[in-house]
């Protein structure tokens, strides 16, 4: 085999319930996860040591070193094997870097796909998706794709239906936001409130059933009266204009507007394929058009 190609979506997450901070770090989460038609693509080539590189969107904010997340992913499936990790993966960026899509822990996934098929090394799926969760909370959703609801730090899957499309609006933000930094200025507002942040104060996080139903239903209007992200005060109080680009996307006929995980990427929920090009086109350049649910990662012909 020469080269195998996988193509890997973004999520947005239509619900994110983020509990008390666990002694590890980590946030307690009743994450809903959708994939959404945004993808990046990576290719896994024959090579004599590992060697990453990338092109596309935001390809200069993409490290080309051993702290890749695709470069990490190949040498733990190398490492489970106890092969050498001789490959090279190339990057083709569509997901805004750090914007709240998972576009690292697409790449990760990816890359694990990637170098299972190109090495035959047939890893069972249960495995990979082991792998997926060391890597990142994200990474496993970003395997599987479709839709799912994420427990304990997001890592713990259950498949989820969807009735049919949803078709969205993202808007990047330039700069990106860091997710931990995300996660710990939710702590401190959490604080500031005099509600504490830990497991022990912060009430546990739950699904809600009507945005399942809605999910489940494939009806938009319930699904955007039901969209909640816990972090979203946190990227406002980092990202104060990002208050605009929602009103803005609102204003535009989007049924509702959410920053998308931890941001900056803000999604619109449009009422269907025709509002969500004329959103867009109202957004302005940096805003794409998607629709979800997406495959997850998928070799392609
Ligand atoms: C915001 C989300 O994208 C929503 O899906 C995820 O929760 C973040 O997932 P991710 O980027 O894969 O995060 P990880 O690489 O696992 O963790 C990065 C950092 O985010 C914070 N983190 C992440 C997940 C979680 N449940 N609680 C956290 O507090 C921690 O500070 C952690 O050190
Ligand atoms: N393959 C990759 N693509 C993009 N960024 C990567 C990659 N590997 C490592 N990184 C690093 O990870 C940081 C976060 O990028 P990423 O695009 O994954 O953020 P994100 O989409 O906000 O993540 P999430 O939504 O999972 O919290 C980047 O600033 C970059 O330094």
């Amino acid at each position: 085999m020469t080269a195998v190609t996988v193509r890997v979506p973004a999520k947005v997450n239509v619900q994110l319930a983020v509990g008390g901070r666990r002694p590890d770090g980590f946030h307690d989460l009743a994450n809903v996860f959708l994939a959404v038609g945004l993808h990046d693509l990576v290719t896994a080539e024959p090579a004599d040591e590992l060697l990453i590189t990338a092109a596309g969107r935001d390809v200069a904010s993409v490290p080309l070193d051993a702290t890749n997340l695709a470069a990490r992913a190949a040498i733990a499936l190398a490492k489970l094997h106890g092969v050498e990790p001789r490959v090279r993966l190339h990057i083709d960026k569509d997901i805004p870097v750090a914007g709240g899509m998972a576009g690292g822990s697409a790449d990760a996934a990816g890359a694990l796909l990637a170098c299972d098929t190109l090495w035959g090394l047939g890893t069972p799926h249960d495995e990979l998706l082991s792998l997926c969760a060391e890597l990142g909370s994200d990474v496993p959703f970003s395997f599987v794709g479709g839709a799912a609801l994420g427990v304990g730090r997001g890592e713990l899957l259950t498949p989820l239906a969807v009735g049919g499309t949803f078709h969205w609006v993202f808007a990047a933000a330039p700069g990106g936001l860091s997710t931990p930094a995300v996660y710990r200025e939710c702590d401190r507002l959490r604080r500031e409130e005099g509600a504490g942040d830990t497991v022990a104060e912060v009430p546990a996080p739950a699904a809600d059933p009507a945005l399942l139903a809605a999910l489940r239903e494939g009806a938009a209007v319930a699904l955007g009266a039901a969209l909640a992200n816990d972090l979203q005060p946190a990227a406002l109080s980092l990202r104060p204009e990002l208050r605009d680009t929602l009103a803005a996307g609102t204003a535009a006929g989007a049924l509702a507007a959410l920053v998308s995980g931890s941001g900056p990427t803000c999604a619109f929920l449009a009422p269907d394929a025709a509002a969500a090009t004329r959103i867009a086109a109202e957004l302005g350049p940096a805003a794409r058009v998607a629709a979800s649910p997406a495959p997850g990662a998928t070799v392609l012909p």
